[in-house]
């Protein structure tokens, strides 16, 4: 195993990396993280999906997310929907069916259905405090449904992640925050996990850093401290941290990413650029090195127009804990749902109520 960089042990029992990291949930054997943590973040690094007939048997369900929840179906998502309801799952890569989730007395997620297939990428959007962190962290399997099932790849997944339950999907986190580990610099931040878990030599993991550091535009930064970055570069940084993979292993990038409002807290252009940046790792898009990009799906949650506009083509609203419309991109502007009209004016007369 490559020696990890020097990193005081306080720092790495950091409480914060729960909600704070941009980290790649990664697989097992890693004792080191796994044991700061208060969960086990074992399984997420997993195999490749398999999304071939095998996982068609075992995911088919009827319908595409809580169509009961919905309020409104424009012709142009009626069709999409169509599309994809005709028995065909065989490219869905994350399904959360009826999920809820309590904390004391607070429901938070009160019935959550919806399927994320291979290729897509979809926008979480909704009013403050309605669940849409949760339900990422409920994916990843930081966070256990009370009730309900996340599917991962056609297989259910039981509780937080384990090593014993892999799900089949390789799945990153980025946080809200970027959230560095500020006495580690970039090249530490970004090669953490290789540094912790894998064999490969120091000099590597450097060569890797830097490929992942270009191909999210940062070049030259990997000596720098987190206090020297904008906030902007932090994100990026913390993108790069969340797709570098060690190559010599079979299993290899991940394949969804789930990003948690990835622009608070930018200006308008840099927020520009961490959409671009979104939008290139996909595999529709081409990185600043011109390579394919290697996410398969994402999901973004956001309260940005510019994100939701330039990052996702496809949305799920989020209210009360439930789905009460999805659509496409181009359709939130011209929704005639009332919670929709709202969101999307910033009226605070309508269905949502601020208390
Ligand atoms: N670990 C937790 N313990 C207790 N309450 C929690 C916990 N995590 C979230 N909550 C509560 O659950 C509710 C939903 O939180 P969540 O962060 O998912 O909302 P959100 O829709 O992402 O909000 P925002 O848009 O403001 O970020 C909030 O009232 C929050 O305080």
């Amino acid at each position: 195993m490559a020696s990890p960089p020097s990193v005081p042990a306080a720092t790495l029992r950091h409480p914060g990396l729960q909600v704070g990291c941009g980290l790649l949930l990664r697989s097992a054997g890693e004792p080191c993280l796994r044991a700061t943590l208060p969960f086990r973040l074992g399984g997420l690094s997993l195999r490749k999906c398999h999304t071939g007939a095998r996982a068609v048997s075992a995911t088919r369900s009827p319908g595409l997310g809580n169509a009961e929840n919905l309020r409104e179906g424009s012709s142009l998502s009626r069709s999409w929907d169509l599309d994809r309801q005709i028995g065909d799952n065989h490219d869905v890569l994350i399904e959360c069916r009826d999920v809820h989730k309590s904390f004391g007395d607070k429901r938070v997620l009160q019935g959550v259905s919806f399927k994320i297939r291979r290729g897509e990428a979809v926008g979480i959007i909704g009013p403050s405090g309605t669940g849409k962190s949760t339900i990422l962290k409920v994916i990843a399997g930081l966070l256990a449904p009370d009730k309900g099932e996340v599917i991962i790849c056609g297989k259910k997944r039981n509780g937080l992640v384990s090593d014993e339950d892999i799900s089949g999907l390789r799945i990153g986190l980025v946080f809200q925050s970027a959230a560095l580990f500020d006495s580690l610099n970039v090249r530490e931040n970004v090669g953490f996990l290789l540094y912790e878990n894998s064999n490969l030599p120091e000099e590597r993991i450097g060569e890797l850093v830097a490929e992942t550091l270009a191909a999210v535009g940062l070049k030259g930064v990997e000596e720098r401290m987190p206090s020297e970055l904008s906030g902007g570069m932090k994100k990026r940084v913390a993108l790069a941290r969340s797709i570098i993979y060690d190559d010599t292993k079979e299993t290899i990038e991940p394949e969804a990413l789930l990003y948690d409002e990835p622009t608070a807290g930018l200006d308008p252009i840099a927020s520009t650029v961490v959409e671009d940046l979104i939008r290139s790792m996909h595999v529709t898009g081409k990185d600043a090195l011109g390579k394919p990009g290697k996410i398969a799906s994402y999901v973004v949650v956001t309260h940005q127009h510019s994100t939701i506009r330039r990052a996702v083509d496809r949305l799920l609203f989020l209210h009360e804990g439930k789905v009460v419309w999805e659509g496409m991109t181009q359709e939130f502007t011209t929704s005639t749902n009332p919670i929709v009209q709202q969101f999307a004016s910033g009226s605070l007369d309508g269905p949502i109520r601020y208390i």
